[in-house]
């Protein structure tokens, strides 16, 4: 794979039953893009996720990712923890907090893979634990203080409006020290300001954390707004793959998607 790609996926199929969920499909992300995945429903946009991050095996395919170090390895057959481990996080369509914990708890609960030392030392608050907490509980704060949540950070999750759950569980995926986030429809239930906001953020993240993204969205001006480059597809195959304006004006994805939904 060359230098300047982070995910390529090369000829992935999988079906269920007799149905092709994916079929064959190619594409890849280079270093500091923002990519979509778009598709009507039932395209096969959730099955490629999974398929990435090994919650599904595919039947056929490759899935190869660059880490940090530049070194290239095939997700296939990896195990989901693992790939977490090789800077590959993702959310999900349902924010899943926990709300009898603050805001700041709920970062924390993600960042358990960071640990160094083991759960017994961490139980009895050995001294190196307690020094990796405190590490952790400021990168944490940091996070909050990116997201512009600093007043809210020992707020109860429960009762917070969906926007700052949403960005918490954001906040979450910065924890891990991510080469690529992989947003499952990170606008789904959020009001125009806060899908103008999310925009923004998404676009800050790129910067700040250096990390690529791929999102996939049915909201087209997020995708369309934010997206350097976007894959379109339906019958899990590949429609057409381009700049948001080259997706917005090809023929075969107005007829399968836009046609359709807008
Ligand atoms: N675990 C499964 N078992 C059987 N069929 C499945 C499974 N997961 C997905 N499918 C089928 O595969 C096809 C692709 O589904 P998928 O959820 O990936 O589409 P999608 O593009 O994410 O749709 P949506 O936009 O509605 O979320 C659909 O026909 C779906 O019914």
């Amino acid at each position: 794979m060359d230098n300047n790609k982070t995910l390529k996926i090369e000829n992935l199929s999988i079906a269920f039953g007799g149905l092709k969920a994916v079929d064959n499909l190619s594409f890849s992300i280079n270093k500091g893009e923002i990519y979509g995945l778009i598709g009507p429903n039932g395209a096969g946009k959730t099955t490629v996720f999974n398929c990435i991050t090994q919650f599904y095996r595919p039947d056929e395919g490759k899935v190869f990712f660059t880490k940090n170090d530049g070194s290239v390895v095939d997700l296939v057959g990896k195990k989901t923890h693992d790939i977490i481990k090789l800077g590959l996080v993702r959310t999900f369509q349902n924010v899943e907090l926990i709300q009898e914990l603050s805001l700041l708890e709920n970062l924390l609960v993600g960042a358990h893979i960071e640990f160094e030392t083991g759960i017994i030392a961490q139980a009895l608050r050995l001294k190196k634990a307690v020094k990796e907490e405190e590490k952790l509980r400021k990168k944490a704060i940091n996070i909050l203080k990116f997201l512009q949540l600093e007043d809210k950070i020992n707020e109860l999750s429960s009762g917070q409006p969906y926007g700052v759950l949403k960005k918490i569980e954001l906040g979450r995926t910065l924890m891990s020290h991510p080469t690529m986030i992989i947003l499952d429809e990170p606008a789904a239930g959020l009001n125009d300001t806060e899908t103008r906001n999310l925009a923004e953020l998404i676009k800050a993240i790129r910067e700040e954390y250096k990390c690529n993204v791929l999102l996939v969205e049915h909201d087209m001006r997020l995708v369309m707004d934010i997206c350097d480059r976007i894959c379109a597809i339906n019958f899990g195959k590949k429609l057409a793959e381009g700049t948001p304006e080259e997706i917005q004006s090809n023929k075969e994805v107005q007829e399968a998607y836009l046609g359709k939904e807008e």
